[in-house]
């Protein structure tokens, strides 16, 4: 997958406006996240093994806040045979635009519905796997009950969520050495204190991270009984839920 290198926030700027996925972040959004989040490359590999294993055929497989295409693109090279259908969302339309490229890049035999459309307004049914990797965050929390009740519902009985999510933490030296360590990484990979800082006033008002327990209490309270986080890395995790 194509993406120029991310530089958005490397010139000082007087007034930081809030976070968009708009047509400057699209064009460079799989340098950004690879260079932000860590695990991230394992955890879009990853879904593909939990679709080989948990998406029976005849069913869907939603990727809720698609972005480029990169979680649906893993799954979708799984899935050949299965009679399986792909219903990626997005709401940016840079996102979907280069997100029908990137698809288009490869031969597959498993239909994908690219819809430009708000998550919160889709219906989900028949679905054995739905993804939400690192897009309920920027949901309003109200809307977050919402839409994990929509997909508990729209779930098979034993159909899986993915849920990746930044963290926050109810302990406060952990908060501190997590965070440092993300720094650390985000520095690692060649952002500089300007950038870092940019992007986090950037991000403050429009992404949210809710803590472990919360995660687990509002998944138990929708009827999922079954739950783990599979996989972390400092601060960013990703959880799994089955019906
Ligand atoms: C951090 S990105 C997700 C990354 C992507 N899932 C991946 O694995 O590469 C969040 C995405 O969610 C989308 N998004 C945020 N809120 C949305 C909403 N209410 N409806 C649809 N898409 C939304 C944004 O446009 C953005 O592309
Ligand atoms: O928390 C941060 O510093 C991030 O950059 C995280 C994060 C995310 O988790 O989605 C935020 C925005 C971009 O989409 C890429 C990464």
């Amino acid at each position: 997958m194509n993406s120029s290198q991310d530089t958005i926030f490397a010139q000082a700027c007087e007034n930081i406006s809030d976070f968009q996925f708009d047509d400057r972040v699209a064009g460079v959004f799989n340098d950004m996240i690879k260079r932000s989040v860590p695990g991230y490359a394992q955890i879009i590999s990853t879904l593909g093994d939990f679709a080989d294993k948990c998406v029976s055929p005849n069913t869907r497989v939603y990727d809720l806040g698609c972005s480029l295409g990169a979680a649906t693109l893993s799954v979708r090279r799984r899935l050949d045979g299965r009679d399986c259908r792909i219903i990626a969302v997005d709401n940016s339309q840079s996102m979907i635009e280069r997100c029908q490229q990137n698809l288009n890049a490869y031969v597959s035999d498993t239909p994908v519905d690219l819809i430009c459309g708000d998550i919160r307004d889709i219906e989900i049914e028949n679905a054995s796997m739905v993804i939400l990797n690192f897009t309920m965050q920027f949901l309003a929390p109200n809307d977050r009950e919402t839409l994990l009740n929509k997909i508990y519902r729209g779930l098979q009985p034993g159909g899986i969520l993915v849920l990746s999510e930044k963290l926050t933490f109810e302990d406060a030296p952990v908060q501190a050495l997590l965070d440092e360590l993300h720094l650390d990484f985000k520095r690692a990979n060649g952002y500089s204190e300007l950038e870092i800082s940019q992007k986090r006033s950037s991000l403050e008002n429009v992404m949210k991270p809710d803590s472990l327990p919360q995660h687990e209490r509002r998944l138990k309270a929708q009827g999922f009984s079954h739950f783990s986080v599979w996989f972390q890395c400092f601060n960013f995790a990703s959880m799994v839920a089955i019906k």
